[in-house]
């Protein structure tokens, strides 16, 4: 028996790097947790302390804020390429690089009903996410990316129902045929390589549009579609995604179930019709699906985390 080194990887996280545009009077501004990760032949490191391979994760949090200013954020998806092909093009011992980045959403303040040119309210909604990953070297490389939010916390008070399920010794859930439906949904969709390589997220493909195309069908489908299960709702939820950006090649979610019960009012006496809720908050179900095209062939290297 040896004991071997099986895996590693190192990096810098969660780079806080905020972003203002100030070019005219009216700022813009991108606020983002940047994340580096490098592979590569960096088992000297560990099984000898030897550094002569390593690039410090200082150096890669210099690039993170550097890359900010010289290549500007003209989308999230485009800088992420740019840091992963950095470190794959001119650090030889690296042969592969993930970036992820979460982005936090701000609203422009109104003052006296206008638009505020320099000052913003945090938004309370969803964080969006973006995660590229670049291996091989030029000539030979394959880029991933993968847009995505979490914490989409999304509720309808009926049009969802839950019976019908398979019943053992141990049941005790009573079917329903008019519930609340709530979740915060996690979902990533990963683009079709073909994209990546023509468009390169600059031209002729615009990810902000397309981010806000999936959210959009993401509420549709959870608005509209009379749920049987929230499995039935995910499905429908990915398979819309795929239809409205058809430049989405794979769609994964997760979705907490997140339970609202009827608070028993009976006990006082007073009738109760779907309108007081307890919201636990857990245990949850936590249901998950991956849509996918079939003619854009699976990528597992996109989703090594
Ligand atoms: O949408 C649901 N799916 C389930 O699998 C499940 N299980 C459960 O107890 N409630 C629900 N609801």
């Amino acid at each position: 028996m040896a004991i071997v080194l099986a895996g590693h990887q190192y990096g810098k996280a969660e780079n806080r790097v905020v972003r203002f545009q100030r070019d005219t009077p009216r700022h813009e501004i991108v606020d983002l947790n940047v994340t580096s990760t490098l592979r590569g032949d960096f088992a000297d490191a560990y099984l000898t302390g030897d550094q002569t391979k390593v690039l410090p994760t200082d150096t890669q949090k210099n690039v993170i804020y550097a890359f900010a200013k010289e290549k500007g954020i003209t989308s999230v998806e485009r800088y992420a390429l740019d840091l992963a092909r950095h470190f794959v093009d001119r650090t030889g011992p690296v042969t592969a690089a993930r970036i992820d980045v979460d982005v936090y959403p701000w609203t422009r303040a109104r003052v006296a009903g206008e638009e505020h040119d320099h000052t913003w309210t945090r938004s309370g909604s969803e964080v969006r996410t973006v995660a590229v990953t670049v291996s091989g070297k030029r000539g030979a490389q394959e880029a991933h990316v993968v847009a995505g939010l979490k914490e989409f916390t999304v509720l309808k008070s009926t049009g969802s129902s839950f019976r019908d399920f398979l019943v053992d010794e141990y049941t005790t859930l009573t079917p329903t045929d008019d519930r609340v439906m709530a979740t915060s949904l996690v979902a990533s969709w990963r683009y079709d390589p073909a994209v990546i390589d023509a468009g390169d997220f600059g031209a002729g493909f615009d990810p902000d549009a397309a981010y806000e195309a999936v959210k959009g069908a993401f509420v549709t489908q959870f608005a509209t579609l009379p749920s049987l299960a929230l499995q039935q709702t995910l499905w429908h939820m990915g398979r819309a995604a795929i239809e409205t950006v058809p430049e989405v090649a794979e769609v994964r979610l997760a979705a907490p179930n997140k339970h609202h019960f009827l608070y028993d009012l009976q006990r006082f006496g007073t009738e109760n019709a779907g309108e007081v809720f307890h919201a636990d908050d857990r245990p949850y179900g936590l249901i998950q699906a991956v849509v996918a095209r079939d003619d854009v062939p699976p990528a597992p290297a996109a989703w090594e985390r």
